[in-house]
């Protein structure tokens, strides 16, 4: 199996005051080619399982396995190379004085490719902004543009996995969906596995296949994206989510 699989993950933070457990006892397997949203409210501990599996959290008990690597304390350079992270906000993670091209060559480099010139070409036509994007900075570019950009350099080495972490919040609501399509079409195209934290069940319902639903560190109900869309949530917390999120309650319930 080359998705991800944690078990049991417990991850806290030791702060002076006390301790934080922010995610606690969490089982989740994501197969390969499979795409799985987790989802819920600000604090349940969504964001810290993408830093836990990209080790940026030291301090984590059980098991992660990504990409057919049993993950330990350090990640492996292979890792890296298989496993690529988009973030929320493209203007903070695009470097403000190095431009489009800059930013793939040095990735490519860095993961010892050739050919940095067709590379570069195939990497813009693939995230639909062309050649002449390519020595623009990103002052020069719509957010929508940057994420493109940003999603392009998560796509330089190769990866067989992409951690979304809420690709598209920061974006205008116009270009939300042009960046989500983009990306349920590079994961047909790139045969891709995506984990994708999220608040929007609307997102997740059009990303995704499973969907994680996460309350105070843990996960209550992992269900299918058909199963969310029929209304069949079986966790309250999971169909209170679903009912804020469409807005209204059902007369049944
Ligand atoms: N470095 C840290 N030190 C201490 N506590 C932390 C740290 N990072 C996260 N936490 C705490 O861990 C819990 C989970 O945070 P996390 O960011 O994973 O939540 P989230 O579900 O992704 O929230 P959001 O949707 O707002 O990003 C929160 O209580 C948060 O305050």
């Amino acid at each position: 199996m080359s998705g991800i699989i944690l078990e049991k993950l417990n991850v806290w933070f030791d702060t002076p005051e006390t301790r934080v457990d922010a995610v606690k006892n969490v089982s989740l397997r994501v197969e390969q080619g499979e795409s799985v949203g987790l989802v819920g409210e600000s604090g349940s501990g969504k964001s810290t399982i993408l830093r836990a599996l990209t080790g940026l959290v030291p301090t984590w008990s059980g098991a992660m396995e990504v990409a057919g690597e049993k993950l330990g304390r350090q990640r492996s350079r292979h890792f890296y190379k298989k496993v690529q992270m988009v973030f929320q906000d493209p203007y903070a993670s695009l470097h403000p004085r190095h431009s489009v091209d800059q930013v793939l060559s040095e990735t490519l480099r860095l993961h010892g490719f050739n050919e940095i010139d067709r590379r570069i070409s195939n990497l813009l036509t693939d995230v639909g902004l062309g050649p002449s994007f390519r020595f623009r900075y990103p002052h020069q570019l719509s957010g929508g543009q940057r994420q493109r950009v940003a999603i392009a350099r998560a796509l330089a080495p190769e990866p067989e996995i992409l951690l979304l972490d809420e690709p598209t919040s920061a974006l205008d609501v116009s270009v939300q969906a042009e960046i989500l399509n983009l990306l349920v079409d590079l994961r047909q195209e790139h045969h891709l596995t995506y984990l994708m934290v999220s608040h929007d069940l609307a997102v997740v319902g059009h990303m995704c296949q499973q969907i994680a639903v996460m309350q105070l560190g843990e996960i209550v109900e992992i269900m299918p994206v058909a199963e969310m869309r029929e209304l069949k949530p079986k966790h309250s917390y999971s169909r209170h989510l679903l009912e804020s999120s469409l807005g209204y309650k059902r007369a049944d319930d």
